[in-house]
Protein backbone atom coordinates (compact mmCIF):
# COMPACT_ATOMS: atom_id res chain seq x y z
CA UNK A 1 0.00 0.00 0.00
CA UNK A 2 1.19 3.25 -0.81
CA UNK A 3 0.65 6.08 1.58
CA UNK A 4 -0.02 9.67 0.00
CA UNK A 5 2.05 12.69 1.60
CA UNK A 6 -0.05 14.83 3.52
CA UNK A 7 -1.51 17.81 1.99
CA UNK A 8 -0.80 21.01 2.49
CA UNK A 9 -4.01 22.25 3.12
CA UNK A 10 -7.06 20.42 3.33
CA UNK A 11 -10.25 21.82 3.55
CA UNK A 12 -13.98 19.81 3.79
CA UNK A 13 -17.32 20.44 3.04
CA UNK A 14 -17.23 24.04 4.55
CA UNK A 15 -20.75 26.02 4.88
CA UNK A 16 -20.92 29.77 6.02
CA UNK A 17 -23.56 31.72 6.73
CA UNK A 18 -24.44 35.45 7.45
CA UNK A 19 -28.07 35.14 9.15
CA UNK A 20 -30.66 33.81 5.82
CA UNK A 21 -27.81 34.40 3.28
CA UNK A 22 -25.79 31.12 2.61
CA UNK A 23 -22.27 31.57 1.13
CA UNK A 24 -20.25 28.87 1.39
CA UNK A 25 -22.53 25.97 0.21
CA UNK A 26 -19.91 22.85 0.82
CA UNK A 27 -16.69 24.26 -0.18
CA UNK A 28 -13.81 21.89 -0.50
CA UNK A 29 -10.50 22.42 -1.07
CA UNK A 30 -7.15 20.62 -0.69
CA UNK A 31 -3.33 22.23 -1.63
CA UNK A 32 -0.45 20.33 -1.95
CA UNK A 33 3.06 21.29 -1.11
CA UNK A 34 3.70 23.11 -3.62
CA UNK A 35 1.35 24.27 -5.54
CA UNK A 36 -0.47 27.40 -6.44
CA UNK A 37 -3.89 27.99 -6.59
CA UNK A 38 -6.43 30.84 -7.69
CA UNK A 39 -9.36 31.32 -6.53
CA UNK A 40 -11.59 32.93 -8.71
CA UNK A 41 -14.88 34.11 -9.12
CA UNK A 42 -17.56 36.41 -9.07
CA UNK A 43 -18.10 39.80 -6.67
CA UNK A 44 -19.82 38.72 -3.77
CA UNK A 45 -19.14 34.66 -4.58
CA UNK A 46 -17.99 34.30 -1.18
CA UNK A 47 -13.76 33.83 -1.67
CA UNK A 48 -13.09 36.45 0.91
CA UNK A 49 -15.15 33.93 3.56
CA UNK A 50 -13.50 31.39 2.48
CA UNK A 51 -9.78 32.22 2.98
CA UNK A 52 -11.22 33.99 6.64
CA UNK A 53 -12.87 30.63 7.58
CA UNK A 54 -9.61 28.41 6.35
CA UNK A 55 -7.89 31.18 7.98
CA UNK A 56 -9.40 30.77 11.13
CA UNK A 57 -10.27 34.22 11.60
CA UNK A 58 -14.18 33.88 10.78
CA UNK A 59 -16.14 30.87 12.63
CA UNK A 60 -18.07 28.52 10.12
CA UNK A 61 -21.12 26.58 10.43
CA UNK A 62 -19.92 23.33 9.62
CA UNK A 63 -16.85 21.62 7.94
CA UNK A 64 -13.35 21.02 8.86
CA UNK A 65 -10.03 22.63 7.86
CA UNK A 66 -6.92 20.79 8.21
CA UNK A 67 -3.18 22.24 7.99
CA UNK A 68 -0.12 20.24 6.91
CA UNK A 69 2.10 23.12 8.22
CA UNK A 70 1.99 26.54 9.37
CA UNK A 71 -0.42 28.97 8.12
CA UNK A 72 0.16 32.68 7.14
CA UNK A 73 -2.69 35.26 5.55
CA UNK A 74 -2.35 38.16 4.48
CA UNK A 75 -6.12 39.20 4.54
CA UNK A 76 -7.64 42.17 2.09
CA UNK A 77 -7.84 44.86 4.38
CA UNK A 78 -4.66 45.29 6.67
CA UNK A 79 -4.41 44.55 10.10
CA UNK A 80 -1.96 47.31 11.25
CA UNK A 81 -1.76 49.57 14.24
CA UNK A 82 -1.35 52.81 12.50
CA UNK A 83 0.48 54.55 15.36
CA UNK A 84 3.25 52.13 14.93
CA UNK A 85 6.16 52.27 12.34
CA UNK A 86 6.93 49.25 9.62
CA UNK A 87 10.06 48.28 11.72
CA UNK A 88 8.02 47.99 15.11
CA UNK A 89 5.28 45.97 13.37
CA UNK A 90 8.09 43.60 12.10
CA UNK A 91 9.69 43.36 15.69
CA UNK A 92 6.34 42.91 17.21
CA UNK A 93 5.39 40.04 14.64
CA UNK A 94 8.98 38.64 14.95
CA UNK A 95 8.36 38.38 18.66
CA UNK A 96 5.04 36.62 18.35
CA UNK A 97 6.66 34.46 16.09
CA UNK A 98 9.63 33.87 18.26
CA UNK A 99 11.83 35.06 15.52
CA UNK A 100 15.24 34.75 16.20
CA UNK A 101 16.51 37.66 13.70
CA UNK A 102 14.86 40.11 11.52
CA UNK A 103 16.51 38.22 8.61
CA UNK A 104 13.46 37.62 6.43
CA UNK A 105 11.54 40.43 7.47
CA UNK A 106 14.74 42.87 5.71
CA UNK A 107 14.62 40.22 3.17
CA UNK A 108 11.08 40.82 2.57
CA UNK A 109 11.20 44.73 2.79
CA UNK A 110 14.19 44.89 0.44
CA UNK A 111 12.26 42.35 -2.37
CA UNK A 112 8.92 44.84 -2.33
CA UNK A 113 11.19 47.68 -2.45
CA UNK A 114 10.31 49.82 0.50
CA UNK A 115 13.30 50.21 3.07
CA UNK A 116 13.08 54.14 2.90
CA UNK A 117 9.69 53.75 4.64
CA UNK A 118 10.93 51.35 7.58
CA UNK A 119 10.83 54.64 9.90
CA UNK A 120 7.26 55.68 8.89
CA UNK A 121 4.26 54.77 10.75
CA UNK A 122 2.15 52.93 8.97
CA UNK A 123 -1.18 55.84 9.09
CA UNK A 124 1.28 57.85 6.85
CA UNK A 125 1.87 55.01 4.28
CA UNK A 126 0.09 55.01 0.82
CA UNK A 127 -2.32 52.36 0.46
CA UNK A 128 0.67 50.54 -1.51
CA UNK A 129 3.27 50.49 0.89
CA UNK A 130 0.13 49.38 3.57
CA UNK A 131 -0.27 46.17 2.07
CA UNK A 132 3.35 45.42 1.08
CA UNK A 133 3.83 45.55 4.90
CA UNK A 134 0.26 43.60 5.34
CA UNK A 135 2.05 40.87 2.67
CA UNK A 136 5.17 41.27 4.34
CA UNK A 137 3.77 40.63 7.97
CA UNK A 138 2.27 37.32 6.67
CA UNK A 139 5.27 36.02 5.20
CA UNK A 140 7.69 36.69 8.10
CA UNK A 141 7.74 33.40 9.75
CA UNK A 142 8.47 31.63 6.65
CA UNK A 143 5.20 29.67 6.67
CA UNK A 144 4.16 26.44 4.58
CA UNK A 145 0.60 27.50 3.59
CA UNK A 146 -0.11 30.90 2.45
CA UNK A 147 -3.43 32.03 2.10
CA UNK A 148 -2.83 35.70 0.00
CA UNK A 149 -6.56 37.59 -0.22
CA UNK A 150 -5.84 39.70 -3.47
CA UNK A 151 -2.36 40.79 -2.30
CA UNK A 152 -1.17 43.18 -4.33
CA UNK A 153 -3.86 45.74 -4.45
CA UNK A 154 -2.47 49.21 -4.54
CA UNK A 155 0.88 47.74 -6.00
CA UNK A 156 2.72 49.26 -8.95
CA UNK A 157 3.91 47.43 -11.69
CA UNK A 158 7.84 46.76 -10.47
CA UNK A 159 5.96 46.16 -7.20
CA UNK A 160 3.60 43.25 -9.03
CA UNK A 161 6.08 42.13 -10.89
CA UNK A 162 8.43 41.85 -7.84
CA UNK A 163 5.28 40.49 -5.99
CA UNK A 164 5.16 37.56 -8.65
CA UNK A 165 8.90 36.54 -8.09
CA UNK A 166 8.33 36.04 -4.77
CA UNK A 167 6.03 33.73 -5.36
CA UNK A 168 7.97 31.81 -7.76
CA UNK A 169 10.60 31.43 -5.26
CA UNK A 170 7.96 30.39 -2.52
CA UNK A 171 6.52 27.89 -5.10
CA UNK A 172 10.03 26.49 -5.90
CA UNK A 173 10.55 26.23 -2.49
CA UNK A 174 7.53 23.82 -1.96
CA UNK A 175 5.26 26.14 -0.03
CA UNK A 176 1.53 25.96 -0.91
CA UNK A 177 -0.24 28.95 -1.91
CA UNK A 178 -3.49 29.80 -2.55
CA UNK A 179 -4.63 33.81 -4.19
CA UNK A 180 -7.67 35.26 -4.37
CA UNK A 181 -7.66 36.60 -8.17
CA UNK A 182 -9.32 38.97 -10.37
CA UNK A 183 -7.02 39.18 -13.27
CA UNK A 184 -7.90 36.99 -16.16
CA UNK A 185 -4.10 37.63 -17.71
CA UNK A 186 -2.45 36.38 -14.66
CA UNK A 187 -4.33 32.82 -14.52
CA UNK A 188 -1.54 31.15 -16.43
CA UNK A 189 1.23 31.67 -13.99
CA UNK A 190 -1.09 29.35 -11.34
CA UNK A 191 -1.10 25.29 -11.08
CA UNK A 192 -5.12 25.17 -10.59
CA UNK A 193 -8.12 27.78 -11.14
CA UNK A 194 -10.61 27.36 -8.54
CA UNK A 195 -14.19 28.68 -9.01
CA UNK A 196 -15.96 29.51 -6.55
CA UNK A 197 -19.77 29.34 -7.68
CA UNK A 198 -22.66 28.65 -5.43
CA UNK A 199 -20.66 28.05 -2.67
CA UNK A 200 -18.64 25.04 -3.85
CA UNK A 201 -15.43 25.01 -5.45
CA UNK A 202 -14.84 23.33 -8.95
CA UNK A 203 -11.03 23.16 -9.88
CA UNK A 204 -9.73 23.37 -13.48
CA UNK A 205 -6.19 22.80 -13.95
CA UNK A 206 -4.69 25.83 -16.16
CA UNK A 207 -3.67 25.34 -19.73
CA UNK A 208 0.09 25.45 -19.47
CA UNK A 209 0.28 23.26 -16.20
CA UNK A 210 -1.83 20.35 -17.12
CA UNK A 211 0.78 18.23 -15.58
CA UNK A 212 0.20 19.23 -12.25
CA UNK A 213 -1.69 17.57 -10.15
CA UNK A 214 -5.27 19.60 -9.37
CA UNK A 215 -6.45 18.60 -5.95
CA UNK A 216 -9.18 20.53 -5.94
N1 LIG B 1 -19.63 40.21 7.85
C1 LIG B 1 -20.58 40.03 6.94
N2 LIG B 1 -21.89 40.13 7.25
C2 LIG B 1 -22.86 39.94 6.35
N3 LIG B 1 -22.64 39.63 5.05
C3 LIG B 1 -21.35 39.52 4.68
C4 LIG B 1 -20.26 39.71 5.59
N4 LIG B 1 -19.10 39.53 4.90
C5 LIG B 1 -19.46 39.26 3.64
N5 LIG B 1 -20.80 39.24 3.49
C6 LIG B 1 -21.54 38.92 2.25
O1 LIG B 1 -21.17 37.61 1.85
C7 LIG B 1 -21.01 37.55 0.44
C8 LIG B 1 -19.60 37.09 0.11
O2 LIG B 1 -18.68 38.10 0.49
P1 LIG B 1 -17.11 37.93 0.24
O3 LIG B 1 -16.46 39.20 0.69
O4 LIG B 1 -16.66 36.66 0.82
O5 LIG B 1 -17.08 37.83 -1.36
P2 LIG B 1 -15.86 37.93 -2.38
O6 LIG B 1 -16.05 36.85 -3.39
O7 LIG B 1 -14.57 37.94 -1.63
O8 LIG B 1 -16.14 39.37 -3.04
P3 LIG B 1 -15.17 40.40 -3.82
O9 LIG B 1 -14.77 39.76 -5.11
O10 LIG B 1 -16.07 41.58 -4.03
O11 LIG B 1 -14.00 40.70 -2.90
C9 LIG B 1 -21.35 38.94 -0.08
O12 LIG B 1 -22.71 38.92 -0.49
C10 LIG B 1 -21.16 39.83 1.12
O13 LIG B 1 -22.00 40.95 1.05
Amino acid sequence: MTTRPQPALAARDIHKAYGKHQVLRGADLTVEPGQLVAVVGENGSGKSTLLKAIAGTLSVDSGEVRLGGELGYCPQDPVLNLNLTVDQHLQYFAAAHKLDSLDRAGELVGLLGYEKYRGTAAGELSGGTRQKLNLTLALLHDPDVLLLDEPYQGFDWETYLRFWDLVDQLHERDKAVVVITHLVFEQERFDVLADLVEGRLTPRATAVKEHSNAGV
